[in-house]
């Protein structure tokens, strides 16, 4: 049976979120609640005249869960729950429910896992029995009731065990990074941007699209060749969340190590979300360390089919260097290709080459990776005239005319 949530916040932004990020993780959002932003009660989180009046209004509507917007302590949410007598979670747990259920490959699910164990361990101190309040957000059911000591022990051992598994993957995907050459762009932004619409437009891919909060979790990779000859390689990654929980941090910071690498990012924003400006900023505060790195940033508004024109004019006045476009209605995709062509044929230059029969290995690497305008194959050697990236033409320098 779906669950009936009634969601508590400081506002109706922040509450509109949570409620699609609760209605991703499976509930129903039948109320929404707002409190004054007061000094924290250190027992309640919220005021106990609060407290009362989100009992009584749950017990009106016929809720069965209690959704806070803002992280509680373990102890908070204990009260709260002694206090309200219906299921009480917060932000934190549902972004971890649904991480759980959109984990597919095997390191985000262990990343995903250890993110579970890692929130309930705090949890379970002097809880005593009721192990299977714990164990479940939206409509998940706990492991039943164990000692507390060995359930503490067990976890403890299998976090340990989970992160030895992580430390394994990583490195394996450390090689599979270094043998990439092609140029990388990394399609990045707040979650529900229109990434995996825009990948798939672009593409021609099939990635899973949804209305709903963290549909990609897993990274995925596609070629593309640009118009100046050269591939490159377009990431989809999961999206940014503001208020994300702590313990899911480090397993973001590993899907931003691809985005680390690119050599272009691409920031999506969903230009009809009334909350643009902080959604912007969130992914502006995590990828500020990247802008000092060698990677050029490139801003597109996406779903401007939803935008009054007015509004649209606006920001091409305050963003003029942005791309503006509509994935879903394939509206101006060519000004992104565009513009990866054109930052892309900056890292490339045009050579002529003689390549002595013994570097013949070279000349289908060019074609795969370049745009090639003659070819001859001479007495003494191969004569190529072609567009090759810099990296590439600083390793055959010695075979260039000049
Ligand atoms: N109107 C409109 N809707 C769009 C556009 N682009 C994407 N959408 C819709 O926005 C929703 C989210 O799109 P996704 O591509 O799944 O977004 P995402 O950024 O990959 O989201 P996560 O993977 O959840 O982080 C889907 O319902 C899309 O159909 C657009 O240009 N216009
Ligand atoms: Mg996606």
């Amino acid at each position: 049976m779906q669950e009936k949530a009634v969601l508590v916040g400081l506002n109706e932004g922040e509450l509109n979120e949570l409620e699609l990020l609760v209605e991703t993780a499976g509930a129903e959002c039948i109320l929404k609640m707002t409190y004054h932003d007061r000094k924290i009660d250190p027992a309640y989180y919220i005021g106990s005249g609060k407290v009362r009046e989100i009992k009584e209004a749950a017990e009106t509507i016929g809720a069965n869960l209690i959704v806070f917007d803002n992280e509680l302590s373990p102890v908070q949410q204990r009260n709260l729950e002694d206090e309200i007598e219906i299921k009480v979670i917060d932000r934190a747990q549902v972004i971890l429910d649904i991480f759980a259920r959109h984990a597919h490959s095997r390191e985000s699910k262990i990343q995903v896992e250890l993110a579970q164990l890692e929130y309930r361990l705090p949890r379970l101190q002097g809880r005593g029995i009721e192990m299977s309040r714990l164990a479940g957000g939206i409509g998940t059911r706990g492991p039943g009731e164990s000692k507390l000591e060995v359930d503490r022990r067990r976890i403890e051992k299998k976090i340990h065990r989970l992160k030895e598994d992580l430390k394994e993957i990583k490195a394996s995907r450390e090689v599979q990074r270094s043998n990439r050459k092609d140029p990388l762009a990394a399609l990045i932004g707040y979650t529900n941007a229109g990434k995996s619409t825009l990948m798939n437009k672009l593409a021609g891919t099939n990635s899973y699209t949804a209305d709903k909060l963290f549909a990609t979790l897993d990274s995925t990779m596609r070629q593309l060749e640009l118009p100046v000859g050269q591939n490159i390689i377009l990431s989809d990654t999961v999206g940014f969340i503001n208020k994300l929980p702590h313990q899911l941090v480090a397993s973001f910071r590993t899907t931003l190590e691809e985005v680390e690498n690119a050599d272009i990012i691409l920031h999506l924003i969903d230009a009809s979300n009334s909350e643009m400006e902080k959604n912007m900023e969130v992914v502006n505060n995590e990828i500020r360390d990247l802008k000092d790195a060698n990677c050029k940033i490139i801003k597109v508004f996406n779903k401007i089919d939803l935008l009054e024109k007015s509004k649209l004019d606006d920001l091409k006045i305050i963003y003029p260097n942005a791309l503006f476009i509509s994935a879903l209605k394939g509206i101006n995709l060519n000004s992104v290709i565009e513009k990866l062509n054109e930052l892309i044929s900056k890292e490339m230059i045009e050579v002529e080459l003689d390549l002595p029969y013994s570097e013949a290995g070279w000349v289908e690497k060019i074609h795969n990776n370049a745009k090639v305008y003659e070819e001859k194959y001479q007495k003494n050697n191969i004569y190529l005239k072609a567009l090759l990236p810099k990296t590439t033409a600083a390793k055959l320098k010695k075979y260039s005319r000049e």
